[in-house]
């Protein structure tokens, strides 16, 4: 579904005018004993392309759900421009394109993205969203007849039918061939020039990395880390180290190798990720050692995010949304 506007109800507020896009304040939503969201607390500006990323079952499609008005929180604050988020909706501020919910059927592609350009207070010319959305080619074709990528270009139409201020999507690119993720980015930063503010929730950690400005990453609930993605690399320890030892590894004394954020052995190979690379590999041949085949490299963003996530994982001590075996079966 989208979350395109109904009415022309105001919120009184421009992505430009000093108000937060969105705000979250200490917001929580539990399904029972699971605390999806918990405390979250956090604030997107105009113009910033942000990540969400995080685990199954972090809280990621919650939040969303929250800052589209979908779900109540049970506790805190979500404001959308100032206003609530049923009034940002509906003075046409947000577009949105979620994970799932099905598409009109029975009806061509024009069709159904005229009807969105129809609802929208600020809507652009119906040719005007197909040929961004790239989906030109196959508008006269029946929705329910559409693959499973071209399904998510054409949700992205009616997430973009209008001139909204801040765009929502929820794993927009799952379903896309490479060429069709490139085509999506590349559209979705031409809605980024004009100064819209986007938030996605992404499992293709390089697709963060390649595309947004600002990555927040959830775990169980929380808000664990908030920056550029060279921040959150840099937070989950700098560098990467890796060589192989000759004989017995005395993995004991690795462990106490000075700046060590992990470490990890197999076989004759050491890898070791280190907040001070430097320090840790001259404490390598203090011990010593001699190392072959060194390398010290950058950790990706995928590295770091599974850094993050394990060590904020140890650290839980509630019952929180993962491994809890709960039931999603009430889930949209
Ligand atoms: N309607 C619901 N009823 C019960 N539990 C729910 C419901 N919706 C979500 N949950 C639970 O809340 C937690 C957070 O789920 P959520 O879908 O927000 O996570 P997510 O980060 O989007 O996960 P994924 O990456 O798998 O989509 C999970 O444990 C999930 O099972």
């Amino acid at each position: 579904m989208t979350a395109t506007a109904t009415t022309n109800g105001a919120t009184g507020r421009t992505a430009d005018s000093g108000v937060p896009v969105v705000a979250f304040t200490d917001v929580n939503k539990s399904y029972g004993a699971v605390h999806a969201v918990a405390g979250l607390s956090l604030e997107l500006h105009p113009g910033e392309t942000v990540a969400l990323l995080g685990p199954n079952g972090a809280g990621k499609s919650t939040a969303l759900d929250l800052l589209l008005g979908l779900k109540n929180a049970d506790r805190g604050s979500v404001r959308v421009f100032g206003a609530t988020p049923a009034q940002a909706i509906a003075a046409g501020q947000v577009g949105a394109m979620l994970q799932s919910g099905g598409l009109m059927e029975e009806v061509t592609v024009r069709e159904l993205v005229g009807l969105a350009c129809d609802l929208h207070p600020k809507a652009y010319p119906v040719d005007q969203v197909l040929a961004a959305a790239g989906i030109t080619d196959f508008a006269s074709r029946l929705v329910d007849k559409l693959s499973g990528g071209q399904e998510q270009r054409v949700r992205f139409a009616l997430a973009t039918a209008g001139a909204n201020d801040l765009i929502v999507l929820d794993e927009p690119t799952v379903g896309m061939d490479v060429g069709a993720r490139q085509a999506f980015w590349a559209t979705m930063r031409g809605q980024v020039d004009q100064g819209r503010t986007v938030l996605f929730a992404t499992h293709y950690l390089e697709e963060a990395d390649a595309v947004a400005d600002r990555v927040l990453v959830m775990n169980r609930g929380r808000l664990i880390a908030d920056g550029t993605a060279a921040e959150i690399k840099a937070r989950a320890g700098a560098r990467r180290i890796t060589f192989d030892l000759e004989g017995p590894i005395d993995e004991a004394a690795l462990r106490a190798l000075p700046h060590l954020v992990g470490l990890e052995v197999t076989g004759p190979t050491v890898r070791i990720r280190s907040d001070d690379a430097d320090a840790t590999t001259h404490a390598v041949y203090g011990l010593g050692l001699y190392p072959r085949n060194l390398e010290v490299a950058g950790l990706g963003l995928e590295q770091a995010f599974l850094a993050l996530t394990e060590g904020a994982g140890a650290s839980a001590g509630e019952q929180t949304a993962a491994g809890t075996g709960d039931d999603k079966a009430g889930k949209r």
